[in-house]
């Protein structure tokens, strides 16, 4: 079993009319990059503030590295880089000022990898800090909290106001912490960036877990879909005649096949006895996940979610 990082165990955060979040469980191991998404409101940042220990819980607890996140919140940032959702800069002139006063406090002396991310990000450190754009404060956020180059990142929606070049040098970034073998625990209501590196994803919605997915499940199905497009229709006809596949007809000259990982040989087997135009594969995206996942919870819940 591999080591527990951050842990939350039926953490309620109460702030009544049904906001908060309610019994939430989390498990992130060593070396994981997890995901946690959900839509506007539904409780991330409350879960991510709870973990830090700037929010006490009703109950429940949360601990990181084996810490309490309420009582020992002070040794949790001595290991963890935070990247907060709501940013705010003290009253200093420019991001380098803010940057060397950041690397004072974290003790960073060496500042190759503050370089590296200041350089993949494209920022210019010397902007007045108050006149920086919503991107370059997220950036300036992401290299002061980034450098201290801790085994623990917490990170709460960090590409927001990052335009799509430089969300992918972030996700970059990401990666190499993974290579590490760093630990990531990451917010975020963009389900491509979640998919792209994470390994595992919480859904939370209206303060509730709905869902937990592993990514490697989700890019390698145990049941796979496809669309073939036959040369013509008889074609076409002659193959669902075989019912020897979940299939179902779709346009003239195509149909949707359902197949198990098992059965693969066997599909691409018949199929070689049919003149085929066109094959495509249908991954089912995380969005796809998580909205099943929704509607299977108000079903549940009998609408009244
Ligand atoms: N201090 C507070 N007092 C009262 N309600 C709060 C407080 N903080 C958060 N809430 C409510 O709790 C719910 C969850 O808020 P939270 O900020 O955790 O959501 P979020 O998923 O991070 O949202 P977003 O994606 O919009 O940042 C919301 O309904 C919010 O209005």
């Amino acid at each position: 079993m591999r080591d527990i990082i951050i842990k939350t165990s039926g953490l309620t955060k109460d702030y009544g009319k049904k906001r908060g979040v309610f019994d939430i469980d989390l498990e992130v191991h060593k070396g994981e990059v997890f995901g946690f998404v959900g839509t506007n409101g539904s409780g991330k940042t409350t879960t991510i503030r709870s973990m830090m220990g700037f929010i006490r819980p009703n109950s429940g607890v949360c601990a990181v590295n084996g810490l309490d996140s309420w009582t020992q919140s002070a040794d949790i940032m001595k290991n963890v880089s935070y990247v907060p959702g709501e940013i705010a800069f003290p009253a200093l002139k420019t991001g380098t000022e803010f940057l060397k006063t950041q690397a004072k406090y974290l003790g960073v002396t060496d500042f190759g990898y503050m370089n590296h991310v200041i350089e993949l990000l494209q920022l210019d450190p010397t902007a007045n800090l108050k006149r920086m754009s919503k991107g370059m404060k997220q950036k300036t956020a992401i290299v002061a909290a980034l450098m201290g180059e801790k085994e623990v990142l917490v990170l709460d929606e960090p590409t927001t106001g990052l335009d799509p070049l430089m969300r992918e040098a972030f996700l970059q970034l990401i990666r190499e912490e993974k290579q590490k073998g760093h630990t990531v625990f990451m917010s975020s209501h963009i389900f491509e960036e979640i998919e792209a590196v994470c390994d595992r994803v919480a859904m939370i919605r209206d303060g509730h877990i709905i869902d937990t997915a592993s990514l490697y499940d989700l890019r390698h199905p145990s049941v796979k879909n496809f669309v073939v497009k036959f040369e013509r229709e008889p074609e076409k006809q002659r193959f669902l005649e075989t019912a020897a596949f979940r299939a179902e007809s779709k346009d003239a000259a195509s149909c949707a096949i359902v197949c198990k990982i098992e059965q693969l040989d066997a599909l691409f087997h018949l199929l070689k006895d049919y003149q085929i135009v066109d094959l495509q594969e249908n991954h089912r995206s995380l969005q796809q996940q998580f909205m099943s996942a929704y509607k299977e919870e108000l079903t549940q819940n009998g609408n009244n979610g």
